[in-house]
């Protein structure tokens, strides 16, 4: 996998046709993300950071500018993690993650995502039974299921209370460490954004640019130190006042 280069010069919304209303959404965003690279996309609501991961995703390719994923010769794997976890209710925990494949999956490679994603005791339930933050591991061991080359985080934490977003984050950053893909989160969270990524890209309001792009310093093991974090944190809205407004 080599690099994602990221180039939109416009990206508009056409809200009303008759009354030639636009909505700018992104103008001028340039960014690199390097493979295995975590980053998270930090940025008020409604800036554009849902549309942004659609473009990536290859959802809606009505932009100008260019983003370039892998080898133009081999296209490549997309895991997206929506902020609905968007799981099929007809079907248990394991179908819904087994669906993503054409033909049956090797059992041990279900197993162990269910293993990993602590859900093998719920893997034959419906997800009306589940609780969010199990709906939500559901997602996530889906996306990874296909082992992709990008994954697509859209807020996957979003609604859940704070101890369950600290067990599903763990359990995240641990399946990531083991299977780790290039990964860009969305995420108004800064201590979580922190926890995670390699790198913090702070956006503004729409249209979408990027104020600030800072690399996290703090070494891998020290990322559950909350400690830690804070005081990264601290000194971030210290040196960088202009991000307090982005949250
Ligand atoms: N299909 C659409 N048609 C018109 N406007 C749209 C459409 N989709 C999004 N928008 C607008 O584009 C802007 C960016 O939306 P987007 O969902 O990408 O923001 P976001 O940063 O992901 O927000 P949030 O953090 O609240 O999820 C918003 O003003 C939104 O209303």
């Amino acid at each position: 996998m080599s690099d994602i280069r990221i180039n939109i010069s416009n990206k508009t919304y056409v809200l009303a046709h008759d009354t030639e209303q636009f909505h700018h959404a992104i103008a001028d965003l340039d960014f690199t993300v390097h493979p295995q690279q975590f980053v998270c996309l930090v940025g008020p609501s409604g800036c554009g950071k849902t549309t942004l991961l659609n473009m990536i995703a290859g959802l809606d390719p009505h932009f100008e500018g260019q983003i370039n994923i892998g080898q133009a010769t081999q296209s490549p794997t997309i895991g997206y993690v929506f902020q609905n976890p968007r799981l099929l209710p007809w079907l248990t925990v394991r179908q819904n993650i087994e669906i993503v494949f054409d033909d049956k999956p090797p059992t041990s490679l279900i197993d162990n995502l269910l293993d990993n994603m602590q859900l093998f005791d719920a893997q034959h339930q419906y997800p009306e039974r589940l609780s969010l933050g199990m709906q939500r591991r559901v997602s996530i061991s889906r996306a990874f299921a296909i082992n992709p080359d990008i994954l697509l985080m859209d807020e996957p934490f979003v609604s859940l209370d704070a101890p369950t977003a600290r067990q599903v984050r763990r359990l995240l950053y641990s399946l990531w460490q083991k299977r780790p893909h290039t990964v860009l989160f969305v995420t108004h969270d800064l201590r979580e954004a922190i926890a995670l990524a390699d790198r913090l890209i702070f956006l503004s309001p729409s249209p979408m640019r990027i104020v600030s792009d800072i690399e996290v310093p703090i070494a891998r093991e020290q990322r559950t130190d909350e400690g830690c974090v804070e005081a990264f944190r601290e000194q971030l809205l210290q040196n960088h006042p202009k991000i307090s407004e982005l949250l």
